[in-house]
């Protein structure tokens, strides 16, 4: 059993956060929360904390989620077959119905009454609520299958192309924690499923967020020897891009940090949700975790 510090301990580590909790106090957090990071019932209870944490302390956070492998075994339990090309999934009309019901039905719930069930006031909610995202369809990628270029048509797949931020603006005055699944109308009626980072980053830039968190299974962006980077600039990332350091799935993540750090937002920070408390260790504390991305 891991032993407790003693109260003067206790206290010290409470002082370290006050400058911390200062500088948040009533700025807006973007929270990815990605479908790998959210792992079993006692790691989706030290998220929720977390997050009920932040609000106690003033700050306003704002929590997106993925739902990726969830999605996929939902998928897999229906015998609907699901491919990727560059790291968005390829959506069909019933693909489209299954991503909806797993991320703005179940996974948005879960979050939610788990934010609930300590104390906390959260609010789930997707970009077809109130219309506060309308996504635009992404164009044909090129995608690479045994060394064949093929052009893919990823389907109802959207990108954010609008966000209506006067209702999350609401909702904040409300003091109530939006929980935001990344399912969008588009300006044709259709749905479309958005990648959670993208999304994310759409909303961190929208509401200039102080700063974006993207929750993943890795500790940060690592380098060629799979040691962590703590610190990143832009240019810097996109040499690492270049030189095939940052590869899959780590791409659009740092495009999407990239993007938000365009649009305003202070600091946007890469870091391992399967860490206990990873956000409160990241904002509230001299340790920090993670990539620290800047201009
Ligand atoms: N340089 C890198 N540093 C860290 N992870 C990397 C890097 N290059 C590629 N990756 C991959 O990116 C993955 C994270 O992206 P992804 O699987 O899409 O995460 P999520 O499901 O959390 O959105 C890591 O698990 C790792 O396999
Ligand atoms: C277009 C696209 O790929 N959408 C994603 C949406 C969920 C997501 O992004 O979840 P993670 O953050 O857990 O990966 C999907 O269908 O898997």
């Amino acid at each position: 059993m891991t032993e407790l510090p003693d109260v003067f301990t206790q206290a010290e580590i409470l002082v370290q956060a006050l400058p911390h909790m200062q500088r948040y106090d009533q700025e807006i957090i973007v929270i990815k929360y990605g479908g790998h990071a959210m792992g079993d019932p006692e790691a989706a209870q030290d998220f929720a904390q977390d997050v009920v944490l932040l609000e106690q302390a003033g700050v306003k956070p704002i929590v997106v989620h993925g739902g990726g492998p969830q999605i996929g075994r939902m998928l897999d339990k229906l015998g609907i077959k699901s491919e990727f090309a560059n790291g968005l999934r390829i959506t069909d009309k019933a693909t489209v119905e299954v991503v909806e019901m797993v991320l703005a039905g179940s996974i948005n719930k879960q979050i939610v009454g788990t934010i609930s069930a300590e104390g906390g006031k959260a609010i789930g909610l997707c970009g077809k609520d109130a219309n506060m995202v309308i996504a635009r369809k992404v164009g044909r990628t090129t995608a690479t299958d045994s060394n064949i270029e093929k052009h893919v048509d990823l389907g109802f797949v959207g990108e954010p192309e609008r966000v209506n931020r006067a209702v999350l603006d609401a909702v904040l005055a409300a003091e109530l924690t939006p929980v935001l699944a990344p399912v969008a109308n588009g300006a044709d009626g259709a749905t479309y499923n958005v990648n959670a980072d993208t999304f994310a980053g759409a909303i961190a830039g929208a509401m200039r967020a102080k700063r974006l968190l993207l929750l993943t299974d890795v500790p940060g962006v690592l380098d060629k020897d799979k040691k962590l980077m703590p610190e990143l600039t832009v240019d810097e990332c996109r040499a690492l891009i270049a030189d095939g350091t940052i590869t899959g799935g780590m791409i659009p993540k740092v495009e999407t940090c990239i993007y938000a750090l365009e649009q305003g937002v202070e600091g946007v920070v890469i870091l391992d949700g399967k860490q206990p408390h990873a956000c409160l260790l990241e904002l509230l504390t001299d340790h920090g975790a993670g990539t620290l991305i800047r201009k």
